[in-house]
């Protein structure tokens, strides 16, 4: 068929641009790939990677149109390598009824009030009894993702750290190394260790859904994301079978780790790069912990206080978001800015894109948690684009596959950072350097060397 499609370069048969995508997001300075194509060619064009053609969009309408139509015009769509990790009732790949019923399952066990009245002190004393052990050189991202996965799992399903939990944790490490073996999975012994290691977590998970399935026979309920699941009828009737409440719950463990372990880790190393900012953060915390006692749990009023915390949060978000965009498909050919995306094409809405672009954000390169001073929140953006900067900034994706843990990210976030400048001093033990493949991380996992604070 004759389609007018956005213009562009479907570049090398099979291969298409996937190498030069590759080769720009190894380095620190990802952009040119992008850059190049916008000024080539505008804001959505055609091109060809990970072994399809592609439509990328850098433009926030294109971008919002895509994610609003989820369901009606475009899908959600993971390579097969992927969906077999995640398992097939994952909410990731969930569609129609059954997703909007377990999407907002899952924001009602991580909306404000859960936080405020359950998860916050939870989230409080696991941050503490990490940062217990840390002294002398601590690598920051094993530190970060090893809280995260703490906090998940205390959310899940009530169990705090313990033996089972580190067991599940490295076989759990070894499933989301599978993630990033792309784009020849197939080849590749990390991903075949992937696949088995997520046979072991499933496995260890639906013994846990068994036992609470037999304690809630005997009236015992706890109150966690698992008892909702086990309480909540499937699409047939009845309950959820066994596999779909693991496949749900371990998809909730992939979404909420790397992506908040990455931006604590990625926040501290651009404090550490920006002495003001630095000392701007510091003063914040350091006056909530002179109204509280040291050994005082952060409260919801405290962490509302910390509006200077939140703008360092949402530029760490807007400069290194692990999730750079996010893959669509084409339900039937969709007309956009009057060229056609035919049905079945894949289509990539680059969050990252619109965040580095200097018509929405002033200096958009650079770190400046200044930014999000001017109007409480919300960024000062060059006055170029007719949309709101609020409209444009969406590091927790938009729609009806928003990110349901958008606000839990942000606490975990906040009040790590509080114990981090308030509890200690560091420098880095060694230059590293920050990457975007294969996925946003810093190359030696961010070393530093920590000293406790005397007054902490
Ligand atoms: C800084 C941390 C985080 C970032 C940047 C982030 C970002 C995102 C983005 C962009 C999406 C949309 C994906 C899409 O449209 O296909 C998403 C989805 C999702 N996120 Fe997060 N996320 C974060 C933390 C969390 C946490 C802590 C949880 C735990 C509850 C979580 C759970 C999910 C789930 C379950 C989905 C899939 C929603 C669906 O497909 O309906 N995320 N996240």
């Amino acid at each position: 068929r004759k389609l007018h499609l956005p213009p562009g370069n479907l570049g090398l048969p099979f291969l298409g641009e996937t190498l030069q995508l590759i080769s720009a997001y190894k380095t620190e300075n990802p952009e040119p790939f992008i850059d190049d194509r916008v000024s080539k060619y505008g804001t959505v064009f055609t091109t060809h990677v990970f072994g399809e053609p592609t439509v990328f969009s850098a433009d926030p309408d294109t971008n919002r149109f895509i994610l609003q139509n989820e369901g009606r015009l475009f899908e959600s769509s993971y390579p097969g390598s992927i969906s077999n990790l995640l398992g097939r009732h994952s909410l990731l790949l969930m569609r129609g009824s059954l997703h909007k019923r377990m999407h907002s399952l899952t924001m009602s066990f991580a909306n404000s009030c859960i936080i405020r009245d359950h998860l916050l002190v939870d989230i409080d004393r696991l941050v503490r009894l990490n940062m217990e052990a840390w002294t002398g050189r601590v690598l920051l991202m094993e530190e970060a993702k090893k809280i995260t996965f703490q906090l998940t799992v205390k959310q899940l399903m009530s169990f705090d750290p313990c033996e089972w939990t580190e067991n599940l944790m490295k076989e759990y490490m070894l499933v989301i190394e599978g993630f990033f073996t792309i784009p020849l999975p197939i080849f590749s012994t990390t991903y075949r260790r992937a696949i088995q290691a997520r046979g072991k977590v499933a496995e260890a998970l639906g013994l846990v859904v068994r036992e609470r399935r037999r304690e809630s026979e005997k009236g015992e309920r706890k109150n966690d994301m698992l008892a909702a699941l086990l309480d909540e009828e499937g699409d047939g009737g009845g309950g959820f079978s066994d596999e779909e409440i693991v496949d749900f719950m371990v998809a909730l463990l992939v979404a909420g780790y790397e992506t908040t372990s990455t931006i604590m880790t990625l926040a501290v190393k651009f404090l550490t790069e920006n002495p003001c900012a630095l000392a701007e953060l510091k003063e914040e915390h350091a006056e909530i912990r002179a109204r509280k006692g040291e050994a005082e749990t952060l409260q919801w009023d405290d962490y509302k206080s910390m509006s200077f915390t939140q703008c360092v949060v949402n530029e760490t978000l807007r400069v290194a978001n692990i999730i750079s965009g996010v893959f669509r498909r084409a339900m039937r050919d969709v007309s956009i800015k009057g060229y056609t995306i035919p049905k079945g094409w894949q289509v990539f809405a680059s969050l990252r894109a619109v965040h580095m672009d200097h018509n929405h954000f002033k200096d958009a390169r650079t770190f400046n948690p200044w930014r999000w001073q001017a109007n409480s929140g919300s960024s000062s953006s060059s006055s170029s684009s007719s949309s709101s900067v609020i409209n444009v900034f969406t590091p927790f994706g938009g729609g009806p596959r928003r990110c349901p843990g958008a606000e839990l990210a942000r606490v975990e976030l906040l009040v790590f950072l509080h114990h981090m400048v308030t509890r200690f001093s560091w420098v880095p033990a060694e230059q590293d350097k920050l990457v975007f493949f294969p996925t946003t991380r810093t190359q030696k996992r961010y070393p530093i060397i920590v000293e406790r604070r005397d007054d902490s």
